[in-house]
């Protein structure tokens, strides 16, 4: 079964119940022998598990439990605390009446791990827009994250979206805003504070000594010194100066079209990007299946699969669970290397 050190369970969120976040709790769970997976807690609605299991043809033994029985629990049933959604899910039909509980799980877990009952959250894929039309006051997980941890610290904290996978680790430095703001949004210190962050938990979390950081310009072909546009450098060059004055191995601005192929990323660690899509899509095609969307400056360990709610594969049984398992492997590692929340030691 699971690492047999492993202390806590990983809290797992179940994500938009219409989504595959159900179906592939299900198959990761299936495979727990042969995988050797860490033990997790899902967080959701026991109902929706089971109607899940049902049309993918599983038969699985859940048991509802708190955080303390799941380690002991997960050899033989899937191990549940329920959250109920407070409708009929149908596979592949989101409807807003979930948000509530979606968003319980999403809180749910954290608590349980500032509460140190749970080792990490690793959540499942949410759909954005369901969540905004319920209320939901931020663009995603990553910001409501360091809401929650702000709460319980007393201070700010600054959340860095890092996708990570078996070829690239990417950081993108303005996340889920239109295109035409992110030139507007950048600055020098929103830069420094990213590559900061990026670079304490990369040393911290990841176990890499000094961090190599390549860091995209914003224009094509970084700029062209100026003739393509300026932030490349009016912002990102004098960012980097100060980060290197502090002992950061940051580099760039470099070329986004070019940074990205085997031989350039034997170069960094990771990449720091200025736009989603300028860091999403290389780790995405290098590595759909085995690429993890972890948060970095956090209190406490978060990751995620990359991929999102993919509502036309659920309840199919074709939804792959590789990601999640990646996602699951990578909190226990991260947890591991930061075994104390620190909300406690604040
Ligand atoms: N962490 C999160 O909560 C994330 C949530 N989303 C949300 O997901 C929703 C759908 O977004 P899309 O852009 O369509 O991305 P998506 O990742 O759900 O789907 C993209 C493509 O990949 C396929 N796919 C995704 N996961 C798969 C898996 N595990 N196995 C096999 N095939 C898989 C889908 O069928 C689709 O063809 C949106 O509402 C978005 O906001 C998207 C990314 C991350
Ligand atoms: N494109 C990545 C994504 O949508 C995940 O965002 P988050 O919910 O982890 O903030």
């Amino acid at each position: 079964m699971s690492d047999s050190s492993q202390r806590l369970p990983l809290a797992l969120t179940q994500g938009d119940p219409a989504g595959i976040g159900p179906d592939i709790a299900l198959i990761a769970w299936t495979k727990r022998k042969a995988l050797n997976l860490p033990a997790f807690l899902y967080l959701g609605d026991p109902a929706v598990l089971k109607s899940r299991a049902r049309l993918l043809g599983l038969d699985i033994p859940l048991i509802e439990t708190d955080a303390s029985g799941a380690i002991a629990a997960f050899g033989n049933a899937l191990p549940v605390l329920p959250i109920p959604v407070g409708i009929d899910v149908v596979a592949g039909e989101p409807h807003v009446a979930t948000a509530r509980s979606t968003i319980s799980a999403i809180e749910t877990g954290v608590d349980l791990c500032l509460k140190g009952e749970a080792g990490a959250v690793v959540t499942n894929p949410v759909a954005k827009a369901i969540l905004y039309e319920g209320g939901f006051g931020f663009p995603g997980h990553t910001e409501f994250l360091a809401s929650l941890a702000e709460k319980a610290v007393g201070r700010p904290v600054i959340p860095v979206m890092m996708l990570a996978g078996s070829h690239l680790r990417a950081v993108p430095v303005t996340i889920h805003i239109p295109l035409k703001s992110v030139a507007p949004l950048l600055s020098e210190d929103l830069i420094i504070r990213t590559c900061r962050i990026a670079h304490a938990d990369l040393r911290d979390k990841f176990g890499i000594a000094e961090p190599r950081l390549a860091v995209s310009g914003l224009n094509p072909h970084a700029g062209e010194s100026g003739a393509m546009g300026n932030e490349d450098e009016d912002i990102i060059a004098p960012a980097l100066t100060m980060l290197r004055a502090e002992g950061i191995d940051a580099f760039g601005p470099l070329p986004a079209d070019t940074m990205f192929h085997e031989e350039a990323r034997r170069r960094y660690d990771v990449a720091i990007c200025m736009y989603h899509d300028q860091a999403l899509i290389p780790v995405k095609t290098l590595d759909f299946d085995g690429s993890v969307n972890v948060t970095l400056g956090l209190p406490f360990v978060r990751t995620s699969p990359d991929h999102g709610t993919a509502f036309g594969l659920a309840g199919q049984g074709i939804a792959r669970e590789n990601s999640l398992v990646a996602a699951l492997r990578m909190a226990l590692d991260m947890s591991n290397a930061s075994p104390t929340p620190r909300a406690e030691t604040a």
